[in-house]
């Protein structure tokens, strides 16, 4: 592994996942990996997972992480190629990350879609631009259109809750308030279809199908009870639309997570990346419910990103 941008970077999913249980199981044995190491991380938009996750991470590995909001703590960048920069930016990405690059052996990035622009976004033109500026490794702290430290981390949490030995998962599309990227959606999808031990199923209103790229054939079931049917593990999140491009097409409160959906599915227990609007998304009754794997989850973004360290500064 070279850099950590989505599924297709990871040579074997089961060794990076058994590394994972691993660490988890001694998360401060490592720790010569990461001696005399820094860890950059650079944050395009808000976050209290990712951050605090990967500084953690940085820490157990015996590394040092620095962050930096860009925008609010530094100048503001610009992103043109050839810009004549007479304008409000004050510094071109080109210079911003090999700078960055100086200053840590590995870089974390978050950007974001601008859910205007499909090619633009669905090309990751900005993720692509800091990649060939850095001169370090670079991992995806969810991009514009991927987020796969978040479905590692709900693999590990899946793996290590599962009570037989094949599972079926369901990602069910929920409502909100606001039109949100695809980002969460299409990395679950990209990683959970390539797993050899998972029923795989989306679920969604019409008019919501993703990028068929990251959804590789996977069963999608528009009536949201059939295809909870059964289900171990079932995942929600709002995403706005990839055909119309960033718009909220429908937003039918039923698809709204309760108990109640629930019945027909094998006692099944309840991820999300967070953060979630409760009782918009989901019923405060699932979210704290036993079931509820969410905090489990968040925890385990300590370690599907020191299982990412560990790979990239063993380099
Ligand atoms: N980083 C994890 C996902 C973050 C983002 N959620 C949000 O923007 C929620 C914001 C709100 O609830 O207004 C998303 O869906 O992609
Ligand atoms: N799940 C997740 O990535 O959360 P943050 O946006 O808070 O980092």
């Amino acid at each position: 592994m070279k850099n950590f941008t989505s599924f297709a970077d990871v040579d074997d999913y089961r060794v990076l996942l058994n590394k994972a249980l691993e660490i988890k199981a001694d998360p401060f044995g490592y720790q010569h990996i990461g001696k005399n190491k820094t860890v950059g991380l650079i944050f395009f938009n808000p976050s209290l997972r990712t951050r605090l996750s990967s500084i953690k991470a940085a820490y157990n590995l015996g590394a040092q992480a620095w962050v930096l909001n860009a925008g609010a703590d530094s100048w503001t960048l610009e992103m043109a190629d050839g810009a004549v920069m007479n304008g409000g930016t004050q510094e071109h990405i080109k210079e911003a990350i090999a700078v960055m690059s100086q200053y840590c052996d590995v870089l974390g990035v978050r950007t974001f879609p601008t859910l205007k622009d499909r090619d633009e976004d669905y090309q990751e033109v900005v993720f692509k631009k800091i990649m060939q500026y850095a001169t370090v490794p670079v991992i995806s702290l969810e991009s514009a259109t991927l987020h796969p430290l978040q479905s590692f981390a709900d693999l590990i949490t899946v793996a290590e809750t599962k009570q037989k030995e094949r599972v079926k998962v369901v990602l069910t599309w929920a409502p909100h308030v606001r039109a949100l990227p695809q980002c969460v959606p299409n990395s679950f999808c990209d990683w959970f279809s390539e797993i050899d031990w998972i029923d795989f199923v989306i679920t969604h209103p019409e008019g919501y199908e993703l990028d068929p790229k990251f959804t590789k054939g996977a069963r999608i079931e528009y009536d949201q009870r059939k295809a909870l049917e059964g289900a171990d593990f079932v995942q929600a999140k709002n995403w706005s639309s990839y055909k119309d491009y960033g718009q909220v097409i429908s937003n039918d409160p039923n698809w709204m997570l309760t108990p109640e959906h629930l019945t027909g599915s094998n006692d099944a227990k309840f991820l999300h990346c967070l953060p979630v609007r409760r009782n918009v998304e989901v019923s405060d009754a699932i979210l704290d419910s036993p079931n509820s794997l969410i905090i489990q989850e968040a925890g385990n973004r300590v370690f599907s990103m020191q299982t990412v360290l560990h790979e990239l500064l063993s380099l």
